[in-house]
């Protein structure tokens, strides 16, 4: 059964919409929300949607209000879908008790591990439940690109790379190259597939180019001033080492003095706006 999706909220963004929504997911198995920008030219026809996913921590809500992305999507006839980071409304043990795992932290992939597999299957969501519905009940094409931040920037290249049919281009910001070589991942990849790190390739963009996943490009921004970088936790040599053994084209930008947050992906969301707009245009 087709869930119907309910509108919480809806704001004018020049020009276009941002629309809040709330529907049941029966692959995550609880109520979510999620947000869309649409751009003035869906009142006349279906658009293309950019895909974004979000980092540790956030909601449908820090890409929508931060990165200051609605004004060239609008001129781009360009929608954006902002998923959630993890399901939500489940109570599981420990599930709220860090900000790294659990809720904020889906890590975009399908969990195998009690108690988490009941819930936690965020690849599934983002990568078939919830485009089949927002295509069915919005005012978009089937044409997508997907981006995301951090766990999500890493989200992005594995949703891509498992899928180069369904996306026409990814990007990412500052995203986790390596998540089985880095505390966030290892404990996100412990908790949710277990300790047998054999299952944790399908689910780590450098493992997967590493295994032949191919996509036609990527392209990355990278702030030299993260925080996270310096901790080890993004790794983008170990992407550039990939991509170089697999003959796969990257273009890995290092931005000076930039930091981890949303100033940076504001600054260069443009640029990777316009990038995407250009594939999906040539691939209409
Ligand atoms: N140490 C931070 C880590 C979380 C963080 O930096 N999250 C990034 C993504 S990895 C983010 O986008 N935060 C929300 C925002 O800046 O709006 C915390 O405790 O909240």
């Amino acid at each position: 059964m087709t869930s119907m999706l309910t509108e919480v909220s809806a704001n004018r963004s020049f020009g276009g919409w941002h629309r809040r929504y709330r529907h049941y997911s029966s692959v995550l198995d609880c109520e979510m929300t999620f947000a869309v920008y649409l751009p003035p030219a869906a009142e006349v026809r279906l658009v293309p949607a950019l895909w974004w996913l979000s980092g540790l921590t956030c909601t449908d809500e820090n890409f929508m209000q931060k990165a200051g992305a609605h004004g060239v999507a609008a001129e781009l006839g360009m929608a954006i879908v902002c998923p959630d980071t993890s399901p939500r409304g489940t109570e599981l043990p420990g599930e709220h008790d860090s900000y790294d795992f659990g809720s904020g932290a889906g890590f975009y992939l399908n969990a195998t591990r009690e108690p988490w597999n009941a819930h936690y299957r965020m690849y599934d969501y983002v990568t078939r439940e919830l485009p089949a519905l927002v295509e069915e009940q919005l005012p978009l094409t089937d044409q997508k690109s997907i981006s995301g931040h951090s766990m999500g920037g890493h989200g992005a290249l594995v949703c891509a790379l498992r899928n180069p049919e369904l996306f026409s281009s990814v990007s990412a910001f500052a995203p986790v190259c390596n998540p089985s070589r880095c505390p966030w991942g290892v404990k996100a990849f412990s908790g949710y597939l277990g300790d047998d790190r054999e299952s944790w390739k399908e689910w780590d963009a450098c493992e997967l180019i590493r295994g032949g996943a191919r996509v036609k490009e990527l392209l990355v921004d990278q702030g030299d001033a993260d925080n996270f970088l310096a901790d080890g936790q993004l790794q983008p040599e170990a992407l550039r080492d990939a991509c170089e053994q697999a003959r796969l084209p990257l273009q890995l930008r290092t931005q000076p003095d930039y930091d981890h947050s949303y100033f940076f992906i504001a600054s260069f969301i443009e640029d990777h706006l316009r990038h995407h707009a250009g594939v999906l245009n040539a691939t209409r």
